[in-house]
């Protein structure tokens, strides 16, 4: 569909209500970061393409010595706004209306609304989303549930809310500007900050973003040049646009004063974005043998590598004046399991205890059920707002802290778990679902990395279980047939299509000569082929 604007055009349709969002005005407003920034956002990823053919030759992550003097020199990130002080509690979630109103309830202090891994981004799923958002922003959001017949509204004092963009990877394909995808981030982060970002200042809050899966300072230059444009356009204060950026690539740590140091005006601190960290590991070095990982449930925060980089993200924000938030426990609340329950929410303590006593400003939660866990924990540790005044100067961490493998051991549990998530995650992600409980943790598309690559991982290197059994393209493709034989059994025949799709995407995947970088990239362009989402409403 053409648009009014010379050079958009539309690939889906756009329904009166849609159109609600999308309006000309907030198209133009997209078309214009999307001309102004997609030409360095694609050499910021050709970027990525060249430091990854670097690091498959054997080159390894350092701190810059072209950026020492900013990691050298004492400035501090702007002050923080009022409401961003005390964020002991986040709850995190899909853009779902009725999950946006049970979060902003959950009696967390902010609510991350996800665009990017816990969404998978559909027409509707993000068109719905903006919607959601801009209901939930003005505070008139409200659902009934034709299921249970409950009522939905808000409570009079929500969590503050955040949204997550997508990564800039991720094309937003129904848009074309220039015959080109319009960037997923510029979508996400234009249209939320184009509908709410006056409306959130009017309300004494801002309009703030959570920045994921960053390489280096220079992307997080780009999103800062884009927060400044957004601001110029929307004639709002500079300054007034907040980011949290997630430290979750293995490059990113090398260079967080950095990405503090280009949003200083921007910035709401950094998080620990755990799950994705361990993926990128994983995928910068995938080239290098000797650098294989253990089980997924054996690489925990408390290995010295993932306790390195969470001590230096908070030695780092507390000297620039900024929160550290910890990251995300996968554990859950177990309904039908009352004894299974208790040691899930006690595993939620013992990581929530940690990161408050390592000097954690906040922490995260993936259901409402575990907002009073985490609170009680953060409530006893840290009584007031916020620990940044726990200054760490005697703290050193070093690169070969940073680059040091977890030890532990291969197992055909492991194996097969592996499959089972990367198999019951896709399935669900395919039919338009970027979240979901799997054998009673959550996962999402940063937990189902891990397992996808640890399989090309063991493949390719011809790892050995601790069995003695070798790890095989072979014995992989067979436990994915045993799988896939379980799943007939299990779900219906429509569900049980979706789950071929994935396990013909998982054979590409663990097959592929080369690591690809990103599962959702060729998810979302199987869906795109086969059209599951885009069904004319
Ligand atoms: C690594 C990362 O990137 S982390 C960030 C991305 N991940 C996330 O955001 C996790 C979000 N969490 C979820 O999607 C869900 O909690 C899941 C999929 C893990 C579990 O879902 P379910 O098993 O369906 O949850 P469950 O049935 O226990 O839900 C009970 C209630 O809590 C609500 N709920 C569950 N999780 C959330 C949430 N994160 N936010 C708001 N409400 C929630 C449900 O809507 C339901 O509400 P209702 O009783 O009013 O109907
Ligand atoms: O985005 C969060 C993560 O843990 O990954």
């Amino acid at each position: 569909m053409t648009t009014s604007a010379p050079g958009v055009e539309l690939t889906a349709p756009l329904s009166d209500r849609y159109a609600t969002v999308l309006t000309p005005e907030a198209l133009d407003f997209i078309v214009k970061l999307q001309r102004a920034f997609n030409g360095r956002r694609k050499e910021l990823l050709a970027a990525r393409v060249t430091r990854q053919t670097r690091l498959d030759a054997g080159e390894k992550p350092d701190f810059l010595p072209e950026t020492a003097e900013i990691r050298n020199a004492e400035w501090q990130v702007s002050p923080l706004p009022q409401d961003l002080l005390d964020r002991r509690v986040e709850i995190t979630g899909p853009v779902d209306r009725k999950m946006i109103i049970n979060a902003l309830n959950s009696g967390a202090k902010v609510f991350m609304a996800d665009f990017e891994d816990s969404t998978t981004p559909t027409w509707d799923n993000l068109l719905d989303g903006h919607i959601n958002l801009r209901d939930a922003v003005r505070r008139t959001i409200t659902f009934e549930d034709s299921k249970t017949g409950k009522s939905y509204k808000l409570i009079d004092n929500p969590a503050v809310l955040f949204v997550r963009a997508r990564g800039w990877h991720l094309d937003e394909a129904h848009i074309l500007v220039d015959g080109e995808p319009v960037s997923g981030s510029i979508f996400d982060f234009g249209l939320y900050v184009f509908h709410n970002a006056k409306e959130l200042l009017a309300r004494h809050t801002g309009p703030y973003f959570y920045l994921p899966k960053l390489e280096s300072h220079l992307e997080a230059r780009l999103w800062n040049d884009a927060f400044v444009l957004a601001e110029t356009l929307l004639d709002i204060p500079q300054g007034s646009i907040k980011a949290t950026v997630l430290i979750e690539t293995i490059l990113a740590t090398f260079e967080m004063d950095e990405i503090l140091y280009e949003l200083r005006d921007h910035s709401a601190g950094l998080n620990c974005g755990r799950w994705d960290y361990i993926f990128s590991f994983i995928k910068k070095f995938a080239g290098d043998k000797t650098l294989l990982f253990p089980d997924r449930g054996q690489v925990t925060m408390a290995t010295h590598f993932m306790r390195s980089y969470s001590k230096l993200a908070i030695k780092t924000c507390h000297r620039r004046g900024v929160s550290a938030m910890g990251g995300m426990s996968a554990f859950i609340p177990i309904k039908s399991d009352p004894i299974a329950n208790e040691r899930a929410l006690a595993q939620v303590r013992i990581d929530k205890e940690r990161e408050a006593t390592d000097g954690h400003d906040g922490t995260w939660v993936a259901h409402p059920g575990l907002v009073p866990v985490a609170l009680a924990v953060f409530d006893r540790i840290m009584p007031q707002p916020n620990q940044i005044d726990k200054q760490l100067p005697d703290l050193k961490i070093t690169a070969a802290d940073l680059l040091k493998v977890p030890e532990g051991t291969l197992t055909d549990a492991g194996l097969r778990l592996n499959v089972a998530v990367g198999l019951g995650y896709l399935e669900a992600w395919l039919r338009g679902i970027g979240c979901v409980p799997l054998f009673n943790l959550m996962e999402d598309a940063a937990t189902a990395e891990i397992s996808r690559a640890q399989l090309w991982q063991w493949v390719h290197h011809h790892a050995h279980l601790e069995d003695g059994r070798r790890v095989t393209a072979e014995l992989v493709d067979q436990v994915i047939t045993e799988e896939l034989a379980l799943a007939e059994i299990r779900i219906d025949a429509a569900r049980f299509e979706s789950y071929k799709h994935a396990a013909f995407l998982m054979r590409e995947l663990v097959k592929a000569p080369h690591f690809q970088d990103f599962l959702t990239v060729p998810a979302y362009a199987r869906v795109l082929a086969s059209e599951i989402f885009i069904s004319i409403r």
